[in-house]
């Protein structure tokens, strides 16, 4: 039977082997949307083939090789438990999953939505910003376009305030200190973004997470939990300004300043991946204790937990800033 609704997830994208071909592959794809890097064509393309490729392939396959799970990367693998979660959880709905870049494929979902009568697209990105939820939104348009698909499709903006939000973050930080003790600092990493965009695209990126962070900072506070909630923004890439304070370098002040337990939580990340698993887990980790921190603790993400499909549910059965395509 068809089902009257649909709901398509997109996460960003992620290689689909840990092999050069495949995380190359991967780089170009992503990397060549404008709305990721916005150089002229002249001056990146040439750059981006003979410059970074070369450097960036070898050095990343071996994080990659490291935090595969089960013969995948962990965002695919934590996106894909994450559906199976959720299509019991929402049985009137029939659930899809895409990335934004590789597979599975943006365009096979789309098809195989067309018979629902109304589907909301859910970019799984909780803080808004025109580097992703705009890319997936660019990239949906054009498929319909180019395809002459017909669907009824409306999409959420972000769920940077969502009351269930919040709640999934609390619940996470309060587990993660009843089993490792209240740190010193909690310290919220948000994915960084070239400074560049916030000026010329008026890219509210950072004020969705100024938000998310006051708004998890008052209900740790209303819940007894007194300690400092600060932010950054981590996974800097290439030259140029990015939106600070850059994660590393708060991490070593903290250790330098006397700051002992850490904890640190990537609300962005729906999933697990490359930039929490290794990039805050391994590299951020050692930052802080060769600085003279004593104790660090990486929060996961909500990945396929009950409090992710509880939220993923509110969140569709009660949408904020629900938008016609
Ligand atoms: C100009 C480059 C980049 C911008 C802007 C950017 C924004 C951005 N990215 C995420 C979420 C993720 N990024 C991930 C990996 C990743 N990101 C960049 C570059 C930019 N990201 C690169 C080159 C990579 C690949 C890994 C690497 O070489 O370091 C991932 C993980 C993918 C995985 O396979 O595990 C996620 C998720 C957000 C939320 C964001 C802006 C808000
Ligand atoms: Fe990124
Ligand atoms: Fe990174």
């Amino acid at each position: 039977m068809n089902k009257k609704q649909g709901l398509l997830l997109v996460n960003l994208g992620t290689p689909s082997a840990v092999t050069p071909m495949a995380i190359r592959c991967y780089l170009t794809e992503f990397l060549l949307d404008r709305h990721v890097v916005d150089l002229p064509a002249f001056i990146w393309h040439p750059i981006l083939k003979y410059l970074v490729l070369p450097k960036r392939v070898p050095y990343i396959i071996n994080h990659y090789q490291k935090i595969w799970i089960e013969g995948e990367s962990p965002l695919l693998h934590y996106s894909k438990r994450l559906i199976n979660q959720l299509q019991p959880a929402l049985p009137d709905m029939q659930c899809e999953l895409a990335m934004t870049y590789g597979e599975p494929n943006l365009l096979s979902a789309l098809n195989n939505l067309t018979s629902c009568e109304k589907i909301t697209l859910l970019p799984l990105f909780p803080q808004y910003s025109t580097t992703t939820t705009q890319a997936v939104l660019a990239k949906v348009k054009q498929l319909i376009a180019d395809n002459n698909i017909k669907i009824n499709l409306s999409y959420i903006r972000d769920y940077a305030d969502h009351p269930s939000y919040i709640d999934a973050l609390y619940w996470q930080v309060q587990q993660a200190f009843s089993t490792q003790g209240q740190p010193d600092v909690l310290l919220l990493s948000y994915h960084g973004i070239p400074q560049r965009y916030i000026d010329k695209r008026q890219d509210d990126y950072v004020q969705r997470c100024q938000l998310t962070t006051k708004l998890l900072a008052n209900k740790c506070h209303a819940n007894g939990i007194d300690l400092p909630i600060i932010m950054a923004y981590q996974s800097k890439f290439g030259k140029g300004k990015w939106v600070e304070p850059n994660t590393s370098d708060i991490l070593a002040k903290l250790a330098k300043t006397g700051t002992e337990h850490v904890q640190v939580i990537c609300p962005g990340f729906t999933a697990d991946c490359i930039e929490t698993i290794y990039e805050i887990d391994e590299q951020n980790r050692e930052i802080f204790l060769n600085a003279g921190g004593k104790q660090f603790y990486y929060i996961p993400a909500l990945n396929d937990t009950p409090l992710q499909v509880k939220l993923i549910k509110n969140i569709v059965e009660k949408p904020p800033f629900l938008k016609k395509f």
